[in-house]
């Protein structure tokens, strides 16, 4: 061992005194100015943090429909930048490469997107596509990890891409701050090998698999609410596509979302790892004999993850089967009863006669006139906050209760109630259950916008979650 050492060092010695021959010399400093080239990207990119437009300006924000240019060879800096994974038995230099020439799309830099986005920028896939229309907002980043509290107001997409471009400026990122809709999605869709559903809503998870199937590319699906989350990858190798599954919408009344539901942060970031696991494994051939799953993760249960044996594609689907009836993207929005941009849509279930504005709210407030307030919110948010003197009743269990507001109501039982939720919408059905019970003499009606807009237009101090 010594004299090995000893040997080794020698012959080093010998070859640091020798003239380096000019051709090595030109190939070791053509080296030395690549890395030095990417060192100085990266400052740039930092430095830039500072200045937003700056940094925006630069970004490539057009659907790359050039191919990626293949490499056949890592450099040093990518080499020492993957060395942990290069070194994988079963991945090395050929699945590095597989990323390096692998064009990726997130669509959705949201609580899925976020973690999947930054690994697969990470992991160093030579491509990496980011869609989003939506702007940063200060209630996305107890999850949406990849933008930050200075970014609030930022394209989701333009913020995704910086991060990633932080973390590695060696993976080409592409911003498409749109929404991604029938008029768009097949070009951008076609243009990658591999597509990550991170999105939030049903309209645009039927658009992505139908894209998906006719542009033959593989599509990997995830969602996450409350404590729970669920992974696939559809239409990949004689899987099943989306609709070969769920051929038809949930109602759209039914659909909820993290801003109604919640979600704890950490499930999206779970389920959006597995999906960026999944895309790196279709990229780089891994477990490549695997029959199609759905993944369920329960945040809450003691195993935490169930793994189900999916079909293979359905022979009748009409998208991805032998005889499909759809053969360009379809009206998803008339389709799904509802669009990608739809938070949360305002209900108007009764008339505005029976409605009451904020302001109008507040003078009845001022003016001290004897009412019952009932809010109709479940308790977790009520504990958050509420208006003073409000009852809380939520409106599932409004009907079991309703004596517990005839008490309320006066000796002549003829106080108003007025009704008040958290944003105008439960509020409604919640006055036709109390005009339906008859409960009092006087008027019952609800406050339009709910504590959102108490927030907005009367108490500023007033909070919103
Ligand atoms: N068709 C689409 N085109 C572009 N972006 C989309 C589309 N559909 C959904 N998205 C994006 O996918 C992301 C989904 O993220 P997530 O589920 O965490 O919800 P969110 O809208 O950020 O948050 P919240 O529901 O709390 O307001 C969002 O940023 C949303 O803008
Ligand atoms: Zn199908």
């Amino acid at each position: 061992m010594n004299t090995s050492n000893s040997t080794h060092s020698s012959a080093k010695s010998d070859s640091s005194t020798s003239v380096e021959p000019l051709e090595q010399r030109v190939r070791r400093l053509e080296q030395e100015k690549v890395a030095l080239e990417q060192q100085i990207e990266a400052l740039r990119l930092e430095q830039a943090l500072w200045n937003r437009s700056t940094l925006a300006a630069d970004l490539p924000k057009e659907a790359p429909l050039d191919p990626l240019p293949k490499v056949e060879k890592l450099s040093n800096l990518e080499i020492a930048r993957y060395g942990r994974q290069l070194i994988l038995p079963n991945f090395g230099i050929q699945g590095q490469m597989d990323l390096r020439n692998c064009a990726m799309l997130v669509v959705g830099a949201g609580g899925l997107g976020a973690s999947c986005a930054l690994y697969l920028g990470g992991a160093g896939v030579g491509r990496l596509g980011i869609v989003d229309h939506d702007t940063v907002d200060i209630s996305n980043l107890h999850r949406q990890i990849i933008h930050n509290e200075s970014r609030q107001g930022m394209p989701k997409a333009e913020s995704a891409a910086i991060s990633v471009r932080m973390l590695n400026p060696l993976c080409q990122v592409i911003v498409h701050n749109l929404v991604l809709d029938s008029s768009n999605a097949q070009p951008i869709i076609n243009a990658y090998d591999i597509v990550i559903d991170a999105t939030d809503n049903a309209a645009t998870r039927y658009l992505l698999n139908d894209a998906c199937v006719l542009g033959g590319k593989p599509l990997v699906s995830g969602s996450a609410l409350r404590f729970d989350g669920q992974l696939t990858t559809y239409n990949y190798r004689g899987g099943p596509c989306y609709r070969c599954l769920f051929p038809t919408p949930p109602p759209a009344e039914t659909v909820t979302n993290c801003s109604d539901g919640g979600v704890l942060g950490v499930v999206p970031g779970t389920i959006g790892c597995l999906q960026a696991l999944e895309a790196i494994k279709i990229a780089t051939r891994m477990n490549e004999h695997d029959p199609p799953t759905m993944t369920l993760f329960s945040a809450n249960s003691s195993t935490m993850f169930r793994t189900i044996k999916l079909r293979k594609r359905k022979p009748d689907c009409i998208v991805c089967g032998d005889s499909p009836t759809i053969d360009k993207l379809i009206d998803y929005v008339q389709f799904c009863g509802s669009s990608a941009t739809d938070k949360t849509p305002d209900l108007f279930l009764i008339p505005f006669q029976e409605r009451l504005t904020c302001k109008a709210y507040k003078s009845i407030y001022d003016r001290r006139t004897p009412h019952v307030l009932l809010d109709v919110r479940e308790k977790v948010q009520f504990d958050i906050c509420s208006l003073p003197s409000s009852i809380n009743i939520p409106l599932k269990n409004l009907p079991e209760h309703i004596d517990e507001i005839k008490d309320q109501l006066g000796p002549q039982q003829d106080r108003p109630v007025y009704v008040v939720c958290r944003r105008g919408n439960d509020s409604q059905p919640a006055v036709k259950i109390l005009q339906e019970y008859g409960i009092t003499r006087g008027e019952i009606k609800d406050i339009v916008g709910g504590l959102e807009k108490w927030s907005d237009q009367i108490d500023p101090d007033f909070p919103k979650y």
